[in-house]
């Protein structure tokens, strides 16, 4: 299976719990969202540039960095036909640790039964978004303490939003839970005072540390 690659590059992740950590980045065309603060919305559009490359063309990419993380994006990853076949191939190296960055819409289920699974990040989009009536609540049931759950906020009633899904499911007894500023849309300030104010426990606040040693808009990095 060929796979639309948009970028391939090396960096730090900034994002998540390997957050500092050099990644390798896959970064896949095409979303089935359209949040309102996307900052890779290029990659989704109809006539994006794209390298096609099959499974075993972006292991041999990913091994020749001599990177062991590596962080499956878009666009929405668990679109991608073929994808099982791809992750299929990583898992068997145990010289790597794999992450999804995945979008809350698109069902873990056929995911979370390969031999040695990746770890998944997934967003709940909150109301700034515009995209939450598209989350699949049921994906909570299939995250373990190896994945994540992040909220991407960008206002005090997002705040308020993750909150309560984070009471109401339970959250942080079964995952990792963060939450993270839209970009330049809300001060961090006034985050750790909310979490101050709820008691807000074992949640992780985390900045996109890529966007502050780069310039926020550089591709690939
Ligand atoms: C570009 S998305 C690609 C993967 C997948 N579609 C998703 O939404 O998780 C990767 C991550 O970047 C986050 N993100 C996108 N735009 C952002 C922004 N302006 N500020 C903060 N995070 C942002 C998304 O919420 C998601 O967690
Ligand atoms: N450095 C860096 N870290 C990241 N972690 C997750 C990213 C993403 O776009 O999914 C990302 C990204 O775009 N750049
Ligand atoms: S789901 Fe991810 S890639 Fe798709 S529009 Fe939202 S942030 Fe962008
Ligand atoms: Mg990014």
């Amino acid at each position: 299976m060929d796979f639309k690659v948009v970028e391939k590059f090396v960096s730090i992740n900034g994002e998540g719990r390997l957050s500092g950590q050099l990644a390798v980045f896959i970064r896949f065309a095409g979303c089935n969202l359209d949040c309102s603060y996307c900052d890779t919305q290029w990659a989704n559009e109809e006539n994006v540039k794209y390298e096609l490359m099959s499974e075993q063309e972006i292991y041999q990419y990913i091994k020749a960095t001599k990177v062991k993380n590596v962080t499956l994006t878009g666009g929405e990853p668990l679109l991608q036909n073929g994808l099982i076949e791809l992750l299929n191939i990583l898992s068997k190296d145990d010289n790597l640790s794999v992450e999804i960055e995945t979008n809350g819409s698109v069902s873990l289920k056929e995911f979370i039964n390969i031999k040695n699974p990746p770890k998944f990040t997934m967003d709940y989009k909150l109301p700034s978004s515009n995209m939450e009536q598209k989350m699949l609540i049921d994906n909570f049931k299939y995250l373990t303490k190896n994945d994540t759950v992040k909220f991407v906020s960008g206002s005090t009633n997002d705040l308020e939003k993750a909150k309560y899904i984070i009471d109401q499911h339970n959250l942080v007894s079964k995952t990792n839970v963060y939450i993270s500023p839209i970009f330049g849309d809300i001060n961090m300030a006034d985050i750790v005072d909310f979490m101050q104010k709820h008691n807000m426990n074992g949640v992780t606040l985390q900045a996109q540390l890529h966007k502050i040693i780069w310039d926020p808009n550089e591709r690939g990095v």
